[in-house]
This record gives C-alpha cells, structure tokens and sequence, in this order.
C-alpha cells in the first residue's frame, strides 16, 4: 500500500559532488532509504546496450524503455540493481555505459517514465524517509521535498575524486570524461545553480566526514523548521 507521508531529502549536483556516497551516510544516519536515481538511467542505458541500440536514437531508446524491468532496493546498506534477472550492479559502472547514459537521459519520454518510477518507489518505502539524489529532484522529481539541497565541488577535486574510484583508468581520460557528460546534461536539466529554495552545499574544502555533517545540519534545520510551522510556531 503506497504511503504517501514519506520526508524526502531531495539532493542534486554534479558527478563526483559526492551524491552517493554522501546521501548513503546520511540516510543510514537518518533511518531514511536511499534511492540513486542515476542508477535507473545507467540501467536503462545498459539494457539499451545490451539490446544493440543505438543510445543516440531516441526512437530506438523509447522502443526499447518498454520492456525494462527494472528493480533496486531502498535500503542504504544494499546497492544491488537488476535489470530483469540479471545483476548490473557492476556493469552500469563501466565506461561504455557511463559514456551512452546522457543520450538516454536527453530523451523526455524517458526523464517522464523514471520521474514516475522514482515517485512510486518513494512513496512505496516503509521509512519514514527516503534521501533521493540525482540531477532534477530538486527541480522536477520532488520540488516540494521539506530539504533540497544542491552538492557541489569544484570540477577538479570533482575529477580527482572520480578518478582516484577508477584507478585502472588514465585520470586525464576520467576527467575528460567527466566534464563532457556534465556539459551534456546540464543542457537538458540545471544541476549546476541551485533553484529557489534549494540550499548549496559546497564540499570543496571539506572531507567526507564533515560533508555528511554539513548535509545533516541542513536536513534537521529544515525539518525542525517544518515541525515549528507545522505547531503554527
Ligand atoms: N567531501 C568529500 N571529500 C573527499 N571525498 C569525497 C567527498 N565526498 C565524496 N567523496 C568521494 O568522492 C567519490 C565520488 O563520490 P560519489 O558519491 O560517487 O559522487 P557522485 O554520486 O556525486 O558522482 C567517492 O569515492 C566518494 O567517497
Ligand atoms: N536525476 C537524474 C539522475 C541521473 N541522470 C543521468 O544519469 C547519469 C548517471 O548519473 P549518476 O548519478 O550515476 O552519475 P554520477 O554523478 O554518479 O557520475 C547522469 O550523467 C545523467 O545523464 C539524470 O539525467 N537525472
């Protein structure tokens, strides 16, 4: 049965700002679940991969978004994702697939589906709350969420945290790399300045540690905010 009294964090920014990471510690720190909706993107650009698509046509994605069975749990402390019986968990981490996920993510048809899917599976999760992190939860997933936050970091140390992930890699590539899908998706939706409303955290000069304290002063804040207007205070 779909609850629909569910606190979502809604938390968007850049690749490498630190989104998943910073969101799971949060989450656990909250009790809250967790759900990375970059996840289903790359899961639907690997199942358009593994069909032989051409992730550039969307006629061909849209085609192919129809029989993507799609599941990944909400629990902080399990980030497995399927894609019909088959763990991809790992496979949506590869290059090819980072590489295809913007062409995917460019297609509205698509943006419109996954919205729906992450609102369903929010509202379906038996936690109070849930940390949802991404590009456009902020603006277009969840835009009354009671805490937006936007993560951010300065391209270099976002290129260097990415690249120190992916040691077999050549950094410069990484880099690269990194900057071309953001220049790629900050043309279809803005992760790049926060909406109204949204509060920016910017984890540059900070470490993992006090990132995830910085973000949880802004979650109580604005939930003890809520709770005060809530009580007419
Ligand atoms: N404030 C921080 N300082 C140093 N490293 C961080 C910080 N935040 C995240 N990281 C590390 O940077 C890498 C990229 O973070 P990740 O959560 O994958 O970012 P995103 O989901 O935004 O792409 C991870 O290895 C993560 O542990
Ligand atoms: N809410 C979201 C989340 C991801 N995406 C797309 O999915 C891709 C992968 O997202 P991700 O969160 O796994 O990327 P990283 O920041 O972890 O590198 C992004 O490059 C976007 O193209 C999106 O368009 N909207």
């Amino acid at each position: 049965m779909p609850r629909r009294d569910v606190t979502v964090v809604a938390i968007d920014g850049p690749a490498g700002s630190g989104k998943s990471s910073v969101a799971t510690q949060v989450a656990r720190r909250l009790g809250f679940g967790y759900l990375d909706t970059g996840a289903a993107y790359r899961a639907l650009a690997w199942h358009a991969l593994d069909h032989g698509i051409d992730t550039s046509d969307s006629t061909a994605v849209l085609d192919v978004s129809g029989d993507f069975d799609y599941t990944i749990s909400l629990d902080p402390d399990d980030n497995r994702v399927r894609v019909g019986d088959v763990d991809v968990t790992a496979a949506i981490r590869e290059p090819r697939v980072t590489d295809a996920v913007s062409g995917i993510a460019r297609v509205p048809a698509v943006r419109q589906t996954l919205t729906a899917l992450f609102r369903s599976l929010v509202s379906e999760s038996d936690r109070p709350g849930v940390v949802v992190e991404g590009r456009d939860i902020t603006t277009v997933v969840a835009p009354d969420a009671p805490v937006r936050i936007l993560l951010t970091a300065d391209p270099a140390v976002r290129a260097a945290r990415r690249s120190s992930e992916l040691v077999d890699q050549d950094a410069s590539v990484v880099a690269a790399a990194l900057h071309r899908r953001d220049a790629s998706d900050s043309s279809v939706v803005d992760f790049l300045t926060a909406a109204p409303g949204v509060t920016v955290v910017d984890s540059t000069d900070l470490d993992f540690t006090q990132t995830v304290d910085a973000v949880l002063d802004v979650v109580r804040t604005a939930l003890s905010t809520q709770t005060g207007a809530h009580h007419g205070r």
